[in-house]
């Protein structure tokens, strides 16, 4: 590429992560954004106003970089070197349902979703490099401990780009690092997807013992202890030598389970409270993950044969309404 050619980059959803790596994209003069939005009315709002009304509407849209805002899928990923998914797994599939290969052909594809496709037991990247018949080499994933409304605060961040393939990782790395985000390659490509999607069931936990009275020192100990459990079976999935301190891992999970601005600590918050599983998501605005990716896990841990007592207790309580108090005595008694 010369200096003045630019990096097309199609960003896909347009919820509170999508319109943060549009923004964090944006600070480099180098790229050119083609944002799809599912909602026409949104783009159409996005397009006159440069906000996007529903998430981070703070953040201002800077047309010179973002230069295409569409709801058509084709038209958006037509003129894109790179495609950035950022859409709840849940419906990930839905929203790609208008495309085919060759819509995706030659595309490199980095997704920000932290969840598993429904049904399919399979992480984004794995389903959309089978569906669209593009190599697991040209997939690569956002992870790391970043909340969208810190990006939107200019709140230094560090996000991890990882991919089998190195040079991906390094080239999305640096297009991702800006004045607020340090962006580092790494190559555990599922490890760091599989990861992302666990801590999103513990942070679940976290708030569900918030809710049921625990304190700090309890937390603590799940946090621990669900850990452990992540390692147990991912290591089952994909053996490789991994240290869990590295910031995808270790840095993804204490922010979730730690946040005021996280989405699965305040819903699991609610149903500790008491609130059933149907009230406490029409209270968020917002997708808490981790509810679809603890059936996901619970299909995948039982197929592998990895105990996971903190995942599984959370399973139970939102899918086969098992009392939120009962599953914790059985987990507070099991945690070392
Ligand atoms: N928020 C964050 O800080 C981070 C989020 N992530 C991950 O990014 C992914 C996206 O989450 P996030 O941006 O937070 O989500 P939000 O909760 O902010 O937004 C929800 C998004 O889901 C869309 N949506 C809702 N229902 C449907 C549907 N039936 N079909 C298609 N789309 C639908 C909404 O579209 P509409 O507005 O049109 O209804 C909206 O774009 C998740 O996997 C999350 O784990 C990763 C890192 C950080
Ligand atoms: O996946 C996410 C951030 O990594 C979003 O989930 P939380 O808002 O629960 O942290």
């Amino acid at each position: 590429m010369n200096s003045t050619q630019k990096q097309e980059i199609a960003v896909l959803g347009s919820g509170s992560w999508a319109t943060a790596i549009v923004k964090i994209l944006s600070e480099n003069e180098q790229v050119a954004i083609h944002w799809w939005v599912r909602n026409p009315e949104t783009a159409e709002h996005i397009r006159t106003y440069r906000h996007n009304p529903n998430y981070l509407s703070d953040v201002e849209i800077n047309p010179a970089r973002v230069v295409h805002v569409s709801s058509s899928l084709p038209e958006v990923l037509a003129p894109a070197r790179w495609v950035v998914v950022a859409i709840p797994a849940a419906f990930v599939k839905e929203a790609l349902s208008s495309t085919t290969a060759k819509h995706w052909l030659s595309k490199k594809v980095v997704s920000g979703v932290k969840g598993v496709i429904p049904e399919e037991h399979l992480l984004v990247t794995q389903w959309i490099s089978r569906e669209f018949e593009l190599a697991e080499e040209n997939m690569a994933v956002i992870a790391g401990p970043c909340h969208a409304e810190e990006i939107a605060l200019e709140r230094q961040s560090y996000l991890t780009i990882a991919s089998l393939n190195l040079a991906i990782s390094e080239e999305f790395a640096r297009l991702m690092s800006c004045r607020y985000v340090k962006a580092s390659p790494f190559d555990d490509l599922y490890g760091v997807e599989y990861c992302a999607i666990m801590k999103n069931i513990i942070a679940i936990a976290c708030g569900i013992a918030h809710g049921l009275g625990f304190g700090d020192n309890f937390q603590a100990v799940l946090v621990a202890n669900a850990l452990r459990e992540m390692k147990a079976l991912i290591d089952a999935i994909y053996p490789l030598h991994r240290e869990l301190t590295h910031t995808s891992y270790l840095g993804d999970l204490l922010v979730t389970a730690y946040s005021q601005f996280s989405r699965n600590r305040t819903f699991g918050n609610m149903i500790g409270r008491g609130y059933s599983v149907k009230s406490a998501q029409m209270e968020m605005k917002m997708i808490a993950e981790g509810y679809y990716a603890a059936k996901g896990i619970h299909e995948i841990s039982c197929h592998y044969g990895v105990h996971c007592p903190i995942m599984e207790g959370v399973y139970r309580i939102l899918y086969e309404a098992a009392p939120a108090k009962k599953i914790f005595d059985k987990i507070r008694e099991s945690m070392y």
